[in-house]
């Protein structure tokens, strides 16, 4: 199959263009020499290819790129001003485009929906790829909605919805981890798990983000998104392989099978904002103080949900997902619990708590809590941890993700339904909070949370 030709990156002069993108493209550009692309930014500033070719080079400098693809890249690379919502800016961006085009929309839901719209009057060049950024939608209509749109525009698989996590080497490990291993896929089990545990918290504060964090909150930023995903991976079935059709069908099954724990949306979710503190050494103002930040919307910074994936497999247990900005001593990781053993022999004292098998999300590697009986006395029984390093991925998840997108293969983007799926659980909660039945409760910036919910976990 043809590979992409030009990759136009509509939202050119954004911030996850620059931070993310474009790094992770610098990357995977130096690891395969012979991949030949032209790079379109597009925005509505007013930019020149100089200054386009500038932030390209910075952005691939910071990675340490090098070789004949990254410099055919630097040589090919254009910018053209552009409105991202205008039929006619759009057809000048794929016309200058060589080769199978894929457009990239890092630009905020909004704008990916007026796009996505405008394109309809536009001739697009045949295989044309549209690649979406998260949030897909702003809730579960409006993600149909696109969806609707974007079928109407192109097959289902020229369609990329990205999920940044997805790219993360720990959480493709997952599958290695479960399905080519014997010893841990019988046991993850609601025979065998008491409970399933997916944290990602940042010492990270808002970061100028506030025109799209202040309407996204942690629920959407990162749960909604990343962290269903990740429960996904753990929660479906063995997949007949790991391409695309059968991979992003078992994922798709696993996320219609999620319901608030307990069937009750409002005791399923709680949510909190920093106040002021400091956070590795950073003072933060608290965050309704922040640029552009709108106190009336009652944000949170910090959302915890409590899920059940009603299966066989696994209903009856709690999963819990968690995300916060501004946490010191951040936890990033999926940790599964195991219950008890049934009966404990008499005379094994010295047990201090269940097995508990940790995958960490960042650093990349993975503990096994176990009790064993260690060193001195043979009949007291310690607690011993096996570690692995798992080492990082030889492209950042963006490069990754860029990496399917570029082959033009879908294993890493997130179905039409799945998207969909991911928004009904959270919708549920969501509907909760914004209709006054969760308080919006508080935390200084550098605690570890609301100081009550640690002793109610
Ligand atoms: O740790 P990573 O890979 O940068 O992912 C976390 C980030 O993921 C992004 O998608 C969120 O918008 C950010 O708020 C968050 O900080």
């Amino acid at each position: 199959m043809d590979t992409i030709g030009t990759l136009v990156v509509l939202g050119a002069t954004g911030d996850l263009t620059s931070r993310l993108l474009l790094p992770g493209l610098g990357r995977l550009l130096t690891e395969q020499p012979d991949r030949r692309l032209r790079l379109i930014g597009a925005d509505r500033a007013p930019r020149d290819r100089e200054q386009w070719v500038d932030t390209v080079r910075a952005a691939f400098d910071s990675v340490e790129a090098t070789g004949p693809a990254v410099e055919h890249a630097l040589a090919g690379a254009d910018y053209l001003v552009t409105d991202a919502t205008a039929a006619e800016d759009l057809g000048r961006v794929l016309a200058a485009a060589t080769g199978i085009p894929a457009l990239y929309f890092a630009v905020p839901p909004a704008v990916a929906a007026q796009a996505v719209q405008a394109l309809h009057r536009v001739e697009l060049p045949e295989h044309t790829v549209l690649a979406l950024e998260k949030p897909f939608g702003v809730d579960q209509p409006s993600a149909s909605e696109l969806n609707r749109m974007l079928a109407s525009l192109v097959p289902e698989d020229q369609v990329f919805r990205v999920d940044h996590f997805l790219g993360k080497s720990t959480v493709l490990n997952v599958l290695g981890l479960r399905f080519t291993n014997r010893v841990f896929e019988p046991v993850l089990h609601r025979e065998h798990v008491a409970k399933v545990e997916i944290v990602y918290d940042e010492s990270l504060g808002l970061e100028n983000r506030a025109g799209y964090y202040d309407r996204a909150g942690a629920m959407v930023d990162m749960i909604q998104s990343h962290l269903l995903q990740v429960m996904a991976l753990v929660t479906m079935d063995a997949p007949l392989s790991v391409h695309a059709t059968d991979l992003r069908h078992t994922k798709t099954e696993a996320l219609r099978a999620l319901r608030p724990w307990a069937g009750d949306p409002v005791a399923a979710g709680r949510r909190a904002r920093y106040t002021a503190g400091t956070v590795d050494g950073l003072h933060l103002p608290s965050y309704v103080e922040e640029d552009g930040v709108d106190p009336g919307r009652g944000i949170e910074t910090l959302a915890e949900v409590t899920l059940e994936s009603a299966t066989w497999r696994w209903a009856g247990v709690p999963f819990v997902l968690r995300s916060g900005k501004a946490v010191a001593r951040p936890r990033r990781e999926i940790a599964v619990t195991f219950r008890d053993v049934p009966h404990q022999p008499a005379g094994l004292p010295g047990v201090t708590g269940p097995t508990v098998l940790r995958i960490c999300l960042s650093p990349d590697a993975m503990t096994l809590e176990l009790n064993v009986n260690g060193p001195g006395d043979p009949f007291v029984v310690d607690r011993a941890v096996l570690t692995a390093d798992l080492g990082a991925g030889r492209l950042t998840p963006y490069g990754e993700v860029l990496n399917g997108l570029l082959d033009r293969d879908p294993t890493l983007s997130i179905s039409a339904e799945a998207a969909e799926h991911a928004w009904g659980v959270v919708d549920q909660i969501r509907e909760a909070w914004t209709s006054g039945r969760v308080p919006l409760e508080e935390y200084p910036a550098g605690s570890a949370g609301p100081e009550h919910w640690a002793s109610s976990d």
